[in-house]
């Protein structure tokens, strides 16, 4: 284990706040070789199949994303790379506008780490917000060159989501003069986490049970595992296969579709002596746009997001979507 590059909090909790009370024995169904995930081909794309897997699961994987290959495992391997250099230089050169946080998924409109009650998650997060990638040159060459792979990804992962948008639209009839307010392309940005490896026989969190506030999500993870998804309840685990990405419906979908899709809860088990390195895409409504459905309060994606920060300060836990429903 390179300790030199796990954040402090890591290597003086490696043992006891971590690990503890994380109900890490909550079983989880495991399916043999078959992949019980849905499968969506965006090549030929089947409106019925897209609107089925968003319905009864929240979750899908997409082939035939004509993503290169290449480029995928580019972006993973200067990841770990990156994460492996020391942490005290990590956090030099990984400043604004990029954020590196580690112990917590959440992170504020600032970028900074927002950590709830429910305790630390073994996971380092370094987000990239891509519309302000082009102006930042990074002093250091490993993380300029990373940048510019991040921007060419970026592109990539946008064009996905608004050709998935475009078929959920049709079957959801949604008006597409709101297309742009709905999925807004402005608000997109790669995070990529490493989950370090953990002292042998500990088991952690890398991501403790959530659904994400993103319109979509789209996920490439190495062949490691780990990503647990809830489906009728029980916990189904996610199979690393490679050349797909998995596609999470989050938040802001369930209420652009008047419920009609759930986000999806999720969760990230560590119990690997090994890093596992996954690079996320989320994508948004515009911030400022009014989002009306029939079950929710009208509201824009900044309250929205305001609201999840003001709970982990005065809550400990994000409250959700339930916080905004009507006639609760
Ligand atoms: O790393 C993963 O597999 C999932 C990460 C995740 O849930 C997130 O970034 O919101
Ligand atoms: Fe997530």
């Amino acid at each position: 284990m390179n300790m030199d590059s796990y954040p402090p909090l890591f290597s003086s909790n490696s043992n006891n706040t971590l690990t503890q009370n994380i109900d890490l024995d909550e079983p989880i169904e495991h399916t043999e070789d078959l992949d019980p995930i849905p499968v969506i081909d965006l090549q030929c794309l089947n409106l019925e199949k897209l609107d089925e897997a968003c319905k009864n699961w929240g979750v899908f994987r997409l082939i035939n994303h004509g993503v290169p290959s290449t480029l995928v495992s580019q972006i993973q391997d200067q990841a770990r790379k990156l994460f492996s250099l020391s942490f005290e230089y990590k956090q030099a050169i990984l400043n604004s506008p990029l954020s590196y946080v580690s112990g917590t998924v959440f992170l504020s409109s600032s970028g900074k780490a927002l950590t709830t009650s429910q305790g630390l998650n073994w996971v380092e997060v370094i987000n990239f917000p891509l519309t302000q990638l082009s102006q930042f040159q990074a002093q250091d060459s490993m993380l300029d060159s990373f940048r510019l792979v991040v921007e060419e990804y970026g592109r990539h992962l946008a064009r996905l989501a608004s050709t998935i948008f475009q078929v959920i639209e049709k079957n959801l009839n949604l008006d597409p003069s709101q297309s742009k307010s709905h999925l807004a392309e402005s608000t997109g940005f790669v995070r990529v986490h490493r989950y370090p490896q953990i002292a042998k026989g500990n088991q952690a969190w890398g991501a403790r049970v959530h659904t994400d506030s993103s319109v979509l999500s789209i996920l490439s993870q190495d062949q490691i595992g780990g990503l647990e998804v809830f489906k009728e309840n029980k916990w189904l685990p996610v199979k690393p296969v490679a050349n797909t990405f998995i596609v999470n419906l989050g938040d802001m979908m369930q209420v652009i579709s008047n419920d009609e899709y759930k986000s999806v809860k999720h969760r990230v088990r560590v119990c690997k002596q090994e890093d596992r390195i996954s690079i996320n895409y989320f994508v948004f409504p515009d911030f400022d746009s009014v989002i009306e459905s029939s079950k929710y309060k009208p509201f824009t994606y900044k309250e929205f997001r305001a609201q999840g920060q003001k709970d982990i300060e005065t809550l400990g836990f994000i409250v959700g979507l339930e916080g905004f429903k009507l006639d609760k």
